[in-house]
């Protein structure tokens, strides 16, 4: 929508890149990088390259990435003072970008908690009627267990019975009281029925696993661990200790016993653990609302690009991908180049969150500034110093929604999805940032003199743990960033090989919650392109093989 035929220009250019030269050898300006950054790369094209050992200690390295990034909030600091009085546009340093979207979601759950606590509030209304009572959405919520997937415990998870519920056979056999040899009993006992009379001294009875022990029994002998002799009379063969293979109950909790903390989030475990506990519905944190409002009259929704028209990548890509980070997307609609359209839609929407896709820059036609200004919002974040997706934007329309801006070109949209929409929709949906997760990288990877860089990697094991970034990697471009296991935080200046680099996970990295199905489509993609998954979360490591060894081209992407 900006000046397009001057960033065509610049795309051609990039694809010559993209395509043949590698940027890991000093050749690659990178698509659409402006004069600095592509100053920088001819710069570092003329420093020798070491190739695969580390420069520093990875300790060293964290501290480094971590002083850059520091002095990127220093220098943005500065550059707000003066802007204050130059009137100078500034980017927001990227850690703070993300830091300050957090922030505006936790005004908003304060206010609603607030709300919600005082006398004569009122309980929010029903979903998709457009509007809240003073909980202002955010109030939990009980849903069937079979809904919960995803979503985040509001309150701890308590046990509403002892587990087991009642003394439980470990093992298929014979359930016994006292010391054998035992009489055994005509009739069994098997799960799920209400159990037998207590056992004399010397008797046993046939009991399956899972049933419930009868009372006086004092242990349990496996079918492989007992001989029955012509008189019906039960021989243990091997020494039978008391309470063995029985599980008393009790032992994995009492009624009462606090399970999980509130802001566990549901997976597949959780709903099995509370199922098992008693619960046939959960008190969760609703989903924030999320509209998307795909801008740009040169979008196509269907067939092969034409005539400078081309796909729309973000109305395929966006909903699942929110949905993965906690969002109930209530729509996605079109609106075109269309001021009065946008405007009007994003006055009137119900959602907590609405997300612009395209028109965040200065062209004719990017109206998504002025129409923020007209609906007197405020920009928290106007401007990220990140590559891509600079123009990304946070306003505040109300006290109870905001808006993101994301960029057109798609890998821009995804950088502002992950930098300004996840911190938001996390803290709306009550979900604790993740520990961030460091990987060396594995070959240099060239930065930008300011900003932050995000560029896609799939992750290595063998033969050490490894961030290996991809080619592919343009504003524009969605190609590398498929193949790909996560966003490797680039600091600005770079990365030199061995360098640790935190990683952005992307959905199909994460646990499938709140995945709908419509994204199954997309993990199957990648998978079908890698295999053996390793992940270690507890020591803060993902690593992946791919399928072909060396073979990059396989996963879709070359390395640079
Ligand atoms: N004079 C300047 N021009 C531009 C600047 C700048 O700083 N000064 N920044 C460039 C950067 S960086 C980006 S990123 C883009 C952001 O532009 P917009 O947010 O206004 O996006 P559009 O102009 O609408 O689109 C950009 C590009 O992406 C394509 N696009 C848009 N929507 C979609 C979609 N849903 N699916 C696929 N592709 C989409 C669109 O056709 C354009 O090619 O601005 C630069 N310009
Ligand atoms: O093209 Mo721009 O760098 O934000 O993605």
């Amino acid at each position: 929508m900006s000046d397009r035929a001057g960033r065509d220009d610049r795309s051609d250019r990039g694809d010559r890149h993209g395509t043949g030269a590698s940027a890991g050898r000093g050749r690659g300006v990178d698509h659409e990088q402006d004069v600095d950054e592509a100053l920088a790369l001819v710069r570092e094209a003329s420093v020798s390259h070491t190739g695969g050992t580390p420069h520093e200690a990875p300790r060293q390295q964290q501290h480094q990435q971590h002083q850059q990034h520091q002095q990127q909030d220093q220098q943005h600091e500065q550059q707000q003072h003066q802007q204050k009085h130059s009137h100078r546009h500034r980017a927001t340093p990227w850690p703070r970008a993300r830091a300050v979207a957090g922030r505006a979601a936790e005004a908003v759950v304060a206010r609603a908690a607030k709300a919600a606590a005082a006398p004569g509030a009122r309980p929010d209304t029903p979903r998709g009627t457009g509007s809240s009572g003073s909980g202002a959405g955010r109030t939990p919520v009980a849903v069937p267990l079979d809904r919960a997937l995803g979503l985040v415990l509001a309150a701890p998870l308590t046990a509403l019975t002892d587990l087991p519920s009642f003394d439980t056979s470990a093992m298929d056999g014979w359930a016994v009281a006292g010391p054998g040899p035992w009489k055994v009993r005509a009739e069994g006992v098997l799960a799920g029925h209400s159990g037998t009379t207590a056992l004399g001294d010397g008797e046993a009875v046939r009991i399956a696993t899972g049933a419930r022990v009868p009372r006086e029994v004092t242990a349990v002998i496996r079918s492989e661990h007992g001989r029955t002799d012509s008189q019906g009379r039960l021989h243990p063969q091997r020494e039978v200790m008391h309470g063995q293979d029985i599980r008393p109950r009790g032992q994995e909790c009492r009624s009462g016993d606090h399970l999980l903390p509130a802001r566990t989030p549901v997976t597949p475990a959780v709903l099995g653990l509370a199922a098992a506990a008693g619960y046939d519905t959960l008190l969760v944190v609703p989903r924030p609302r999320v509209e998307v409002l795909v801008l740009g009259d040169e979008l196509l929704t269907e067939g092969l690009p034409r005539e400078g028209l081309i796909r729309d990548a973000l109305g395929p890509m966006l909903p699942s991908w929110l949905r993965g980070l906690g969002a109930e997307v209530i729509a996605v609609r079109r609106l075109g180049d269309d001021a009065k359209a946008l405007r009007k839609a994003v006055a009137k929407s119900p959602a907590e969150l609405v997300i612009t896709t395209g028109g965040t820059a200065s062209g004719p036609v990017d109206h998504v500034h002025p129409t923020l200004e007209v609906l007197g919002a405020e920009l928290l974040v106007d401007g990220v110093q990140v590559r891509p997706g600079h123009p990304m934007l946070l306003a505040r329309l109300d006290e109870r929604r905001h808006l993101v801006g994301l960029p057109g070109n798609p890998l821009a949209a995804v950088s502002g999805l992950l930098t300004l929409a996840e911190p938001v929709l996390r803290t709306l949906s009550g979900r604790i940032a993740p520990e961030p997760y460091l990987a060396p990288t594995r070959d240099e990877i060239h930065g930008h003199p300011h900003d932050t860089r995000l560029v896609p990697v799939v992750l290595r094991a063998e033969p050490q743990l490894a961030a290996v970034p991809l080619h592919y990697n343009g504003p524009a471009m969605l190609r590398g960033i498929a193949a790909s296991d996560g966003l490797a935080v680039v600091p600005p200046g770079g990365a030199k090989p061995g360098q640790e680099l935190e990683i952005l996970d992307l959905p199909w990295t994460l646990p499938l919650e709140g995945l709908d199905p419509d994204s199954a489509g997309s993990r199957s993609g990648t998978a079908n392109r890698t295999t053996d998954r390793t992940t270690d979360r507890a020591a803060g490591r993902t690593a992946k093989d791919t399928d072909s060894g060396d073979s990059v081209d396989s996963a879709g992407g070359c390395f640079t």
